[in-house]
């Protein structure tokens, strides 16, 4: 392998290790919150909601990038702070943040990774948390970490993903998405999207279930990658067995099928539909909590991925930044309603400039600006322009 191919390749792999050590941790947080007794979500200021996973995975990240990345001072955008943790009476959350933490890291051995040499101390934690408050921007090495997406979704038993990044100089260079709850192939989602005390969480044999993976792709390469996401009892020893994925054939539009967000609030619902039939698309949309829509496009589970977030709503990086590198290097196209690529180098919104409805196609279906000539798909009040609905 020549230098420039394997550029980003020591940082590709400790990022996929990283993933899937975040992803185990959350399945065990996933898992208790689910019982009764559980009253581990808050809410933030916004009203979204937050758990002992978002603050246990964004410290959890931050440290081992900043261990294994010895000499660099890494620089990671994300979307967590200590505000909350740090408050007198947060005393048992924090405790359950640093639990929680410690326990991730001393499974590092499994996945070829140095645990570290003693638990680490709140102030540790505390401080790899607050160590990624990095704005990004167009110059220098920056990580885009989103350490759980959809936690609606997550608080739900539903679908969630870890979303990590690597951004140099503005573009985009490697990404990483973790999809716990997003089997291995489509046929499974039925069965295990959500965790149902009543059903059982594993067919007979568990290496076919698969219930989990996780996707990569390094910029430039032409590939993405998929990983089962191993669990559980299981014996796992690293390497990982990864297999190619790519985005769907279909270029009728008529045989796509859109993803879109679940909740209405944060995405026009019914200026979505209007637009998907005025673009030929018959299916009934796949709604799916978080990321997990841009790892279901780069495998080919649906074509299309449509978003129209309410008027003055800002597009944060750590939402698609991982997501758009495994669709385009799976052979997709993610621009925003104008036709052109999200920009990365602007801190942390992605310069999503035209309206906010991003479309997300499939190179063969034909690419094209939405604008107010659009309107009439629309229900009469709702108006398209360059800036703004309203
Ligand atoms: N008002 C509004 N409009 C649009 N988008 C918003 C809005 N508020 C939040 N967010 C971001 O959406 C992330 C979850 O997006 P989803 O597509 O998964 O939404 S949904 O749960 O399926 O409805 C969610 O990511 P997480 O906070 O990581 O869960 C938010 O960053
Ligand atoms: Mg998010
Ligand atoms: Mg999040
Ligand atoms: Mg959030």
């Amino acid at each position: 392998m020549t230098e420039e191919n394997d550029k980003y390749g020591k940082e590709l792999d400790l990022a996929v290790r990283i993933v899937h050590m975040a992803c185990s941790l959350c399945q065990k947080v996933q898992k208790s919150l689910l019982s009764p007794a559980s009253r581990q979500v808050l809410a933030k200021d916004d009203d979204s909601p937050v758990t002992v996973a978002d603050w246990s995975v964004q410290a959890t990240v931050s440290w081992l990038l900043s261990e294994f990345l010895e000499g660099q001072s890494v620089s990671i955008v994300a979307e967590e702070d200590v505000q909350t943790l740090s408050k007198s009476d947060a005393a048992s959350l924090l405790a359950a943040v640093v639990n929680t933490v410690n326990e991730c890291l001393a499974e590092a051995p499994k996945y070829g990774l140095q645990q570290p040499k003693k638990a680490l101390e709140t102030s540790q934690i505390l401080e790899a948390i607050s160590r990624c408050n990095s704005t990004g921007g167009p110059t220098g090495r920056h990580w885009v970490l989103d350490p759980v997406d959809g936690t609606l979704g997550f608080v739900r038993g539903d679908q969630y993903a870890v979303a990590l990044a690597l951004i140099e100089d503005g573009k985009l260079v490697l990404g990483v998405l973790g999809c716990p709850n997003y089997p291995m192939k489509k046929e499974f989602l039925n069965y295990n999207h959500r965790h149902d005390q009543t059903m059982p969480m594993t067919p007979s044999s568990s290496d076919i279930w698969q219930k989990g993976c996780v996707m990569y792709a390094r910029r430039g390469s032409g590939r993405t990658w998929m990983q089962p996401l191993i669990h559980g009892d299981t014996k796992f020893e690293w390497p990982n067995s990864a297999t190619l994925v790519q985005a769907s054939p279909v270029d009728d539009p008529s045989l796509a099928t859109f993803c879109e967000p679940v909740e209405k609030a944060n995405s026009n619902h019914l200026f979505t539909a209007g637009l998907a039939n005025s673009i030929g698309l018959k299916n009934q949309p796949m709604r799916i909590h978080s990321m997990v829509k841009y790892a279901a496009i780069a495998r080919g589970d649906a074509e299309v991925f449509i978003k129209f977030a309410r008027s003055g709503y800002q597009e944060k990086i750590w939402d698609h930044a991982a997501g758009v590198v495994i669709v385009e290097e799976a052979g997709g196209v993610v621009t925003d309603a104008g036709g052109r690529p999200l920009d990365f180098s602007r801190g942390l919104n992605t310069g999503v400039l035209y309206g906010n409805l991003m479309m997300f196609l499939r190179q063969s279906i034909p690419k094209r600006a939405y604008s107010e000539k659009d309107a009439d798909v629309l229900p009469g009040s709702l108006t398209i322009d360059s800036r703004r609905v309203c």
